[in-house]
């Protein structure tokens, strides 16, 4: 009796708190529309990732405990999802189709209240957004096991879009079937990347099980869910989706899988602080290029976090490198030491400054 009345009680005063945080939320539900119809007028983009980075960041600073604060950061991201769809819809297209890792992505970088939208294809998403039938696209660009997707990559050559963001998901690869026992499987489907990311497990425990791509884990998914004898490796997610038993959780053969993915959009995104810039550029295969492509950010103390390069194909013996690093392209020291840069290359194409993701 004495526990029921105590549970009463405190129920009571979480109606009470939850009732303040209603009220809160519509508050500020309002003051954001007030914003989206300043922009509006001005034709400003209503999505502003160096805002929210910046909200993020005091809250987090902000929070006394006991709330987690990776919990903070998820309540705020759907706060701001929902606030940002009563400024505007927000179209997102990603690598489709429904519940592959790129929905993952887009969902934890725009939260629930984005309208997301499947594309078939890599190109497809670049050319929806292009089009201006989304206003961004979500693809991936690398994996820690896997390497950079050089198909995404090569987007860049043609496309005008800008990098604008870039979401790290950990990616956990879980063996799926109907009937959930080892002992049914007698051929396992997956994307050509997860297979690969599964190689050694697979071999160790399925060692005579024939292996078959095909072009998602989702497409894996929906085969194994009209096959008892079939396995497919795809997400957690894809198993409430399609029914699916769990023979085996992460399976994949890295602990700390994660692929990186690139949040592209017709606009160059605005400094917040803690950015990165990612450039493409290409020089003539001759003696001493590498050191004199380096030297403009080793002189400004630029950190460089990634370099990539690709043989052109049109061109043999010409190569084009990707570099990553610390910083904005409307910062000083990185806006020199591109232009430094531009007099030792044949082009420079600057893909886009976009806050750093933080894991
Ligand atoms: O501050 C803005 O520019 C807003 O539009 C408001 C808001 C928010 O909910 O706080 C919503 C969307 C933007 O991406 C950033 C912030």
């Amino acid at each position: 009796m004495k526990e029921k009345q105590t549970l009463a009680k405190l129920r009571q005063e979480i109606d009470a708190v939850d009732d303040r945080i209603l009220e809160l939320l519509n508050e500020r539900a309002k003051l954001v529309m007030q914003v989206g119809a300043v922009k509006t007028e001005n034709r400003s983009d209503f999505h502003v990732p160096s805002r929210e980075r910046e909200i993020y960041e005091r809250l987090a600073a902000a929070n006394p405990g006991p709330f987690p604060a990776e919990a903070v950061r998820g309540v705020f991201r759907e706060i701001i999802s929902a606030s940002l769809a009563l400024e505007k819809p927000l179209k997102v297209a990603f690598l489709g189709p429904n519940a592959t890792f790129s929905h993952l992505a887009a969902m934890q970088h725009f939260g629930l209240s984005a309208s997301l939208s499947p594309e078939r294809s890599i190109p497809a998403v670049f050319e929806a957004v292009e089009k201006g039938e989304a206003y961004y696209g979500v693809v991936p660009v690398e994996n820690t096991t896997e390497g950079m997707i050089s198909h995404t990559l090569d987007m860049f050559m043609e496309s005008e879009l800008k990098i604008n963001a870039e979401v790290l998901l950990e990616v956990s690869h879980f063996l799926l079937s109907r009937t959930g026992r080892f002992e049914d499987i007698k051929k396992v489907y997956s994307h050509p990347q997860p297979l690969a990311q599964c190689r050694k497990w697979l071999a160790e425990n399925l060692p005579n099980v024939p292996l078959v791509d095909v072009a998602s884990t989702t497409l894996a998914a929906q085969i194994v869910a009209e096959d008892y004898t079939a396995a497919a490796i795809a997400s957690e997610y894809a198993s409430s989706i399609y029914n699916l038993k769990i023979v085996k959780a992460r399976i994949e053969d890295q602990v700390n899988n994660f692929t990186r993915f690139l949040v592209v959009g017709r606009k160059m995104a605005d400094r917040s602080g803690d950015d990165k810039t990612s450039l493409m550029f290409s020089v003539r295969d001759e003696p001493g290029i590498l050191h004199r492509m380096l030297e403009p950010f080793a002189k400004r103390g630029i950190n460089l976090s990634k370099i990539e390069s690709r043989p052109l194909k049109k061109k043999a013996w010409e190569y084009i490198f990707y570099l990553d690093l610390s910083g904005h392209i409307s910062d000083p020291a990185v806006g020199e030491a591109v232009q430094d840069l531009s007099t030792c290359c044949q082009f420079v194409k600057v893909l886009g400054s976009y806050p750093r993701a933080r894991q």
